[in-house]
């Protein structure tokens, strides 16, 4: 008897104490070290500038033998689990951590060892250029990426097909990606990136740009993903997004978890931090009733007017 496939496991995210943190490699600015390490050592003092400057990770001053370096520590410390049917958006300062964990949660930056343990398949909405090579063409990186994802021939053909007929870029198709524009570069990697449904999809603010002819292309396509995706991180300062898309909300500080919780619940609460209010942002909110919070997500409202 022929044994059935086995279906593929369920999607979960678990992270476990996940810090990251850049070192700073500025040795020849002299005099910029000196006050970034003045600046350091007086908030390791009275923590003053820490809690006056709500920009970037923490900046830290560590000791390695008789050296002095200076380190941003981009994540600090995070726990949380994922569950599958979870939508969930990152809020925060400039520099709070949010891109960088999507980074971590997609396997470009490495975090602590054993901290993420990430089930299922991924695709990560972060940058339209990762991993493209500039000098060959948008055909050649479709190529390209279908052997690095081990794709057999048929599926690479119907990739090309598929993302050739996307990016709609006539003859710039078959030329070297350095002479496209940047948006023309975004229909290449988006039409990629898309071309699939994956288990966790991971969206930076990028995909928002792009003229009027792709954005209603590109709405229709994330549409399909958005819906059949089991998790979904994403992270945008639009608070209409996250209030509609999400069922949770992360809200990050530093590099810290400040909050984590339903979505009007926290965003209330970040909002607030920073002087605003749901009502304040979100003007919709006082005619509509409670139970219209969190409907079914609509694509629409990822695509600025
Ligand atoms: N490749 C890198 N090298 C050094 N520092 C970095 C790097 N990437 C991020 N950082 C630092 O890590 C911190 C977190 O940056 P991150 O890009 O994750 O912030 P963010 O919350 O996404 O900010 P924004 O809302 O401005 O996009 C910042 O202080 C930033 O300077």
């Amino acid at each position: 008897m022929q044994s059935k496939p086995l279906p593929p496991p369920q999607a979960s995210i678990l992270v476990n104490a996940l810090s990251l943190e850049f070192p700073i490699y500025h040795g020849e600015a002299k005099s910029l070290k000196k006050t970034l390490f003045q600046k350091a050592k007086n908030s390791l003092l009275s923590n003053a500038f820490s809690n006056r400057n709500r920009t970037g990770g923490q900046i830290t001053v560590k000791t390695n033998g008789n050296t002095q370096y200076l380190t941003v520590q981009a994540l600090k410390d995070l726990s949380f689990h994922i569950a599958p049917q979870e939508r969930v958006g990152l809020v925060g300062h400039n520099g709070a951590g949010k891109s960088t964990l999507l980074k971590v949660l997609a396997g470009i930056y490495e975090g602590n060892p054993g901290a993420v343990a990430v089930e299922g398949k991924i695709s990560a909405l972060l940058d339209a250029t990762a991993g493209m090579n500039m000098q060959l063409s948008g055909r050649e990186n479709i190529h390209l990426w279908a052997r690095q994802h081990k794709l057999i021939p048929a599926e690479e053909k119907q990739l090309e097909e598929n993302v050739e007929q996307f990016a709609d870029l006539g003859e710039f198709f078959d030329l070297p990606l350095r002479l496209y524009s940047s948006g023309m570069i975004m229909r290449v990697g988006f039409g990629l990136i898309t071309a699939s449904t994956p288990q966790i999809l991971l969206m930076d603010e990028w995909f928002m740009a792009g003229d009027a002819n792709f954005q209603e292309k590109a709405r229709i396509r994330l549409e399909n993903i958005v819906q059949s995706a089991e998790i979904l991180v994403l992270t945008t300062h639009a608070i209409s997004i996250l209030y509609q898309w999400c069922t949770r909300i992360f809200w990050l500080e530093k590099g810290e978890l400040r909050m984590d919780g339903d979505a009007p619940t926290v965003l209330a609460a970040y909002l607030e931090s920073v002087g605003s209010s749901l009502e304040q942002e979100l003007p919709w909110l006082r005619a509509s009733q409670p139970s219209t919070a969190n409907t079914e997500p609509t694509p629409e409202d990822l695509i600025p007017e």
